[in-house]
């Protein structure tokens, strides 16, 4: 069940409700949703994962059953919300922290401004780059339209791009699952993060100074952040680990959830032996 909790967060306001899940023990693993989605694409991640880890999936700012703060949602406004998250937790140790493609953004801001913090990285789907002069021109555009019509225009120009062939053949339930994500969420809420990550900045040069194990997870088919420009982007972080999901486009979590299951494990398991903690199986 999820919680929904206020939270001190450096951000403005101050204070925000967040709702999350937090799910088992163990190495601290929060998982962050993409555009316009909520926390729940990566339920089953969270189901399997929890057996060995602590898995803790929020709802961004503006999304889900989180609070909506009208004007625009910074990645970095969304960042100060999850540590402020952590602290709630009492989670003074460091954490792995995931996002999935806006989610990937936050996990850049984090990476940025909380650093210390980190056990490590997984970005899914993500890009570094920010937004073209275009892009950024389309998402004033999306907010506008979102908040005078709601989010059923984005349902119909984005899953036709979100998920691979096989999914819309072999899975129309996760198209079902994703397009009524997206028609809940909150047009308030979507046009800040639109607006958010138009502002976004360029974090490329972020990226060779990661300290951490970072693990970049792409869809073989993903037309938004196509593998070629993840593996150049996992190339320029140090301590990086590339791999591909088969048979998944850009949201591979709700795609292929066993194989984004285990190999998310498989690499935990790694930093969680690096990192020196006590190893748990069951
Ligand atoms: O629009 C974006 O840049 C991100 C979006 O594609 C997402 O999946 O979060
Ligand atoms: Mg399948």
């Amino acid at each position: 069940m999820a919680q929904r909790v206020k939270i001190t967060t450096t951000a403005t306001p101050g204070e925000i409700e967040l709702a999350f899940e937090d799910t088992g023990t163990g190495l601290p693993v929060l998982l962050v949703h993409g555009f316009p989605l909520d926390r729940t694409m990566w339920k089953a991640q969270r189901e399997e994962l929890c057996d060995e880890f602590r898995v803790i999936v929020p709802d961004l700012r503006g999304f889900g059953e989180s609070q909506v703060i009208p004007g625009v949602a910074t990645m970095e406004a969304m960042a100060d919300d999850l540590a402020g998250l952590c602290n709630h937790l009492g989670l003074t140790g460091k954490i792995v922290l995931g996002g999935l493609s806006m989610g990937g953004y936050v996990a850049f801001a984090f990476a940025r401004k909380y650093r210390d913090r980190l056990a490590g990285l997984i970005l899914c789907d993500t890009r570094a780059r920010p937004d073209s002069p275009e892009a950024k021109e389309n998402r004033r555009r999306v907010a506008e339209r979102v908040r005078r019509e709601g989010p059923g225009f984005i349902a119909e120009e984005m899953i036709p791009r979100l998920c691979c062939e096989s999914t819309f053949r072999n899975h129309p339930e996760v198209i079902e699952k994703i397009r009524q994500m997206i028609l809940s969420a909150p047009p308030e809420g979507v046009a800040a993060a639109a607006l958010g990550m138009a502002e976004r900045p360029d974090s490329t040069d972020l990226l060779p100074a990661l300290s951490c194990p970072t693990l970049v997870l792409v869809g073989q088919f993903d037309a938004i952040s196509p593998p070629e420009e993840m593996e150049a982007m996992a190339r320029t972080i140090p301590q990086s680990q590339f791999v591909v999901i088969p048979d998944a486009g850009h949201l591979p979590p709700m795609e292929q959830p066993e194989r984004v299951t285990q190999a998310i494990r498989e690499w935990l398991r790694k930093v969680h032996t690096e990192a020196g903690h006590h190893h748990h199986h069951h």
